[in-house]
């Protein structure tokens, strides 16, 4: 437990008490708030360092505009917790990220005060713009706000909301929060942009304040506003990019001086008439030594001492899926100097960092922009090269036009690497990587695989380097692998060809991919009920092995297949095939067992699959289920 004093925030029920509160009260406030998101993390573990970031800058949101009348949009929601801890849910934090517990994000079943979900980044300004449109529709909807990151704000959506607000002109606030961080140190145009803005503008002098503002900020301020318009713009009408799009702009404002972010806020609170954008310099990690100074700013950390910064970290009984990809991709591209790898802002959560230390002119790292990835990565392989597109399953989502436009439909051969596939753990249902296996099976041309283990990944690697005729995607899971012994180089696979990884004579269990560990350990159950099962890894969604369904549909007396993935994936094509090559008309159960027709809320992974009905008792009780159907003598659940 916390126990520091916090007088102020044990005064706050809600945010209601903090209009009460003298500039230097809550300035205090957002120590005692700080040290409580501190205390909270390094028991439950989370995204320390954003939160830490915008401490005072939430404070100060709150005590000038009245949520949950007035609609505030955290962008990603990573850095709510100090949001959360104001807006009634401080006694529950322990909770945070676990089953039944506090959400990490944003989530509007949670609270009044979460006007709107996230997970995903770049979505709160067209939100914000919707909330806004509402309100001067006539719905009983205050003044929105969105707070967006200097990493998010790189992504195309941010651009088309700005676009979009700046023409329709309507009252809208977006707090810009550079702290000039993404995960990893953020790439790009923009973000080189924002930091002229920043660097070359003293903090605490307002640079380009509309008319409408000057009249209510102190002169000094003003003053700044004139050269800084001239040293930072570039644009014919000399005003930021900002200003382009059609935004009053303000700022650089110090994020973490109170009384300059209340000064602010007030002002445009009290004379904005159409969108503004405050642009807030803060430091990510900021008031924690050991966040302040790590190099990730302690983006997302486990358990940690208070006092030393240390972090907790369980005892690795294998290499993640992760890090087999990055040695594999490594030695690939060592072998191939054709091999590029994308990164969508992930660098090391993909594993592509080792690849980017030993080749870096061949490592791109687009910042948040999954729609420029793929179809950059399409234009990579139109061009010669062999790119793999390493993109987490749940953010690739972001780019399916893309995969199907640009990739699929011209078969260009861009490699796919889909790190945290199926259930995450404590990011929850945002981040689940489910739907990847629906939404590629189904098209034409592409190859999709899924390693049963971590050997299997780096044979898979080894496979989408040797494959130039079209599109190939891998999807793996987060975290350790089986801890099988790796190949020392990977083996190029026959497309489409499934293998028998024990033989039985009775049940068929089909795996695809990690789901192979369960269908092993529920297959020595059925087998200590004397049923003999076979386990066959599919390896390929698609094209799948449709030989080795066959032998194993005329061999066993029932068909079980299992993913970690939704309806409409590999089950289902496999369904489709045995129905139309009448397979099915012959009477031997089929049971297809996929993720539920339900989002998986935050628990760790195993919960999560038990949740689902996917571990390995619910795959045996299946299996049981189909074969009392087919010989009416196991009366099993299922
Ligand atoms: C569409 C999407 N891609 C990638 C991510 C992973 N991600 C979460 S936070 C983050 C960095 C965001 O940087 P910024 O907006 O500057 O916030 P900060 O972490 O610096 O507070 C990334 C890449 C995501 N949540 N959503
Ligand atoms: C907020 C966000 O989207 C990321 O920080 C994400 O939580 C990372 O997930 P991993 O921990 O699986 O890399
Ligand atoms: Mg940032």
């Amino acid at each position: 437990m916390n126990t520091a004093a916090t007088p102020l925030l044990d005064r706050v029920a809600g945010p209601a008490d903090l209009k009460a509160m003298s500039n230097s009260e809550l300035a205090a406030l957002a120590q005692e708030l700080r040290q409580e998101v501190v205390s909270i993390v390094s028991q439950t573990g989370g995204h320390l360092g954003s939160s830490l970031g915008v401490i005072e800058l939430t404070v100060a949101l709150h005590a000038v505009f009245t949520a949950p009348f007035d609609k505030l949009i955290w962008d990603v929601g990573h850095q709510c917790y100090p949001h959360k801890v104001l807006t009634g849910r401080r006694a529950r934090m322990h909770t945070l990220r676990q089953e039944g517990g506090v959400s990490g994000f944003c989530k509007r079943a949670e609270s009044d005060y979460d006007p709107f979900g996230a997970g995903h980044s770049s979505t709160s300004i067209s939100a914000a713009l919707g909330f806004a449109t509402a309100r001067d529709l006539g719905q009983p909807t205050g003044d929105a706000i969105a707070v967006i990151g200097d990493g998010s704000i790189s992504a195309g959506m941010a651009y088309e909301a700005m676009n979009n607000a700046g023409h329709a002109g309507r009252r809208l606030f977006v707090i810009l929060n550079d702290n000039e961080m993404s995960i990893a140190p953020p790439v790009g145009a923009m973000s080189r942009y924002l930091s002229r803005l920043y660097s070359e503008t003293p903090l605490g002098r307002l640079k380009d304040i509309a008319e409408d503002f000057e009249s209510v900020l102190p002169g000094p301020i003003r003053e700044g506003a004139r050269r800084a318009r001239q040293l930072v713009t570039g644009f014919p009408g000399g005003g930021t990019l900002f200003e382009e799009l059609g935004f009053d702009y303000i700022g650089p404002v110090n994020g973490h001086d109170m009384n300059q972010l209340l000064q602010v806020l007030r002002a445009a609170r009290a004379r904005a008439s159409g969108p503004v954008l405050i642009h807030c310099c803060t430091v990510k990690g900021k008031g924690y030594r050991p966040a302040e100074t790590a190099a990730d700013k302690y983006h997302g950390v486990g358990k940690f001492d208070v006092v030393s910064g240390t972090q907790q970290k369980a005892k690795a009984n294998a290499p993640s899926y992760t890090s087999v990809f990055g040695a594999a991709l490594c030695e690939e591209a060592a072998r191939d100097p054709r091999v590029v790898a994308i990164t969508a802002a992930m660098p090391a959560g993909t594993g592509v960092d080792l690849m980017q230390k030993r080749f870096p002119a061949r490592v791109f790292d687009v910042g948040i922009a999954e729609q420029h990835a793929v179809t950059f990565a399409a234009g990579l392989a139109a061009g010669g090269t062999k790119p793999f597109c390493a993109i987490y399953s749940t953010f690739l989502q972001r780019g399916y036009d893309q995969i199907v436009h640009d990739v699929a439909l011209q078969k260009l051969p861009v490699r796919f690497a889909i790190d945290r596939a199926g259930l995450v753990g404590a990011d929850g249902a945002t981040h689940a990587g489910t739907f990847d296996l629906s939404y590629l099976c189904n098209l034409p041309d592409f190859v999709v695989m899924a390693p049963g283990d971590e050997a299997e990944l780096k044979h898979m690697v080894a496979t989408a380097a040797g494959y130039d005729e079209g599109p190939i995607a891998f999807r793996y899971p987060r975290g350790e692998g089986m801890g099988v012994d790796l190949p020392e180089r990977g083996q190029v696979l026959e497309i489409g060809k499934g293998r028998v990884v024990r033989e039985g004579s009775t049940l068929a269990l089909l795996s695809l991919g990690d789901a192979l560990a369960s269908s092993l350990v529920a297959a020595e159950a059925l087998e200590a009920r004397g049923i003999s099962v076979t386990v066959a890894d599919a390896r390929f969604a698609r094209p799948f092995d449709t030989n080795l369904v066959a032998r194993l549909m005329s061999n066993h007396a029932a068909l079980v297949t299992v993913e970690h993935g939704s309806e409409g994936g590999f089950g289902a094509k496999v369904l489709h095939w045995l129905a139309r090559s009448g397979w099915l008309d012959r009477g031997i159960p089929v049971r297809t067992m996929t993720l539920p027709d339900r989002f998986i809320h935050q628990a760790s992974p195993a919960r999560m699959y038990v949740d689902a009905g996917m571990s390995a008792d619910d795959i045996a009780a299946t299996a049981l289920n189909a074969l009392g159907v087919a010989s009416g003598k196991f009366g099993a659940r299922g």
